[in-house]
């Protein structure tokens, strides 16, 4: 039977295995998506474990999520960088592709930071650009696959937690003055995210849906993990690097591809290695949200 007492100290046996392995203790996690490994090599004083190693931990399977766990300081302030996240397409229960988030919460960390490759559907956003996440569309969710399914653990949050603010606005606010100071604000914008399933891409008549629903860009991941770190009381900063055109014109005779999106990764990899640094450095690290018990 499931007994949320024993689950939560799976989590629990995680977070005591990473203290006892590093003196880092972080206040910020990054979740780096498909391509943007890239955001961990700014951390010094690096401890890193290979996700094979550190118990409970899921694998990585996907090209460009390398599977480590990064700990180190960053501009004064201490992290702990997922060099790969797990996809429900992977196979993983959406338990197993959120246990980072609630392990993160355990070592105290406050604020989340997810990145993202995804296809941009709005007319506006090119490849290259960056979207900061304004609001979400849990596909899954909305039918019913969300990681918060089952009995609640009311040592992480509420049963019923709210999911109106969870992209923090002064966090949005700060990214956008800073992507003006960098001189990089004509790559930068704020949109809607949506998350489906895949690991297919999108067929017309989708991209044409998700488009009239008013969906700015779209991918596979991201939203399990806010939805998880939203109900636990973590602050949460989003970005999607737009990676390719969703194509939504039956005229179009350009197709997406995994490896077309890892490169628009490795193209833009310094600009959001910037963004992030400069964010994490200015960012008070105080977080006011109260709905944890943990
Ligand atoms: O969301 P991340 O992990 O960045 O990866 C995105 O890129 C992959 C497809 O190329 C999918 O996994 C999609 O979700
Ligand atoms: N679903 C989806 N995921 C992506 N990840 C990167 N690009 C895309 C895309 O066009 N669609």
């Amino acid at each position: 039977d499931f007994r949320p007492d024993d689950v939560h100290d799976e989590y629990q046996k995680t977070a005591d295995w990473l203290r006892s392995q590093t003196k880092h203790r972080p206040q910020v996690a990054i979740i780096c998506g498909s391509g943007l490994g890239m955001l961990a090599d700014a951390l010094k004083c690096q401890d890193s474990f290979a996700y094979s190693d550190i118990p409970g931990f899921p694998q990585s399977t996907v090209q460009g999520h390398a599977g480590r766990l990064v700990f180190g300081e960053l501009k004064g302030k201490t992290c702990v960088c997922m060099q790969g996240r797990f996809h429900m397409y992977e196979g993983h229960s959406l338990c197993k592709t959120t246990f980072p988030v609630r392990v993160f919460k355990l070592l105290g960390v406050k604020t989340l930071i997810v990145t993202n490759a995804a296809g941009s559907l709005a007319d506006g956003l090119q490849p290259g650009d960056i979207m900061i996440i304004k609001d979400h569309v849990n596909f899954p969710g909305l039918v019913g696959l969300n990681p918060l399914s089952g009995p609640n653990d009311d040592k992480f949050g509420p049963r019923f937690p709210a999911m109106s603010d969870c992209y923090n606005k002064d966090l949005r606010c700060l990214a956008m003055e800073i992507a003006k100071q960098m001189g990089v604000a004509s790559l930068v914008q704020e949109g809607v995210y949506a998350m489906v399933g895949g690991p297919n891409f999108e067929s017309i008549a989708e991209a044409k849906l998700l488009h009239q629903l008013g969906v700015d860009a779209v991918g596979m991941s991201t939203a399990p993990e806010v939805v998880v770190a939203t109900h636990c009381g973590l602050r949460v900063f989003g970005l999607s690097l737009i990676t390719n055109k969703v194509v939504k014109s039956y005229e179009d005779s350009d197709s997406v591809n995994h490896e077309g999106v890892l490169e628009v990764g490795r193209l833009r990899s310094q600009t959001v290695q910037q963004l992030v640094t400069e964010l994490i450095s200015r960012m008070d690290i105080n977080n006011n949200s109260t709905n944890n018990t943990v």
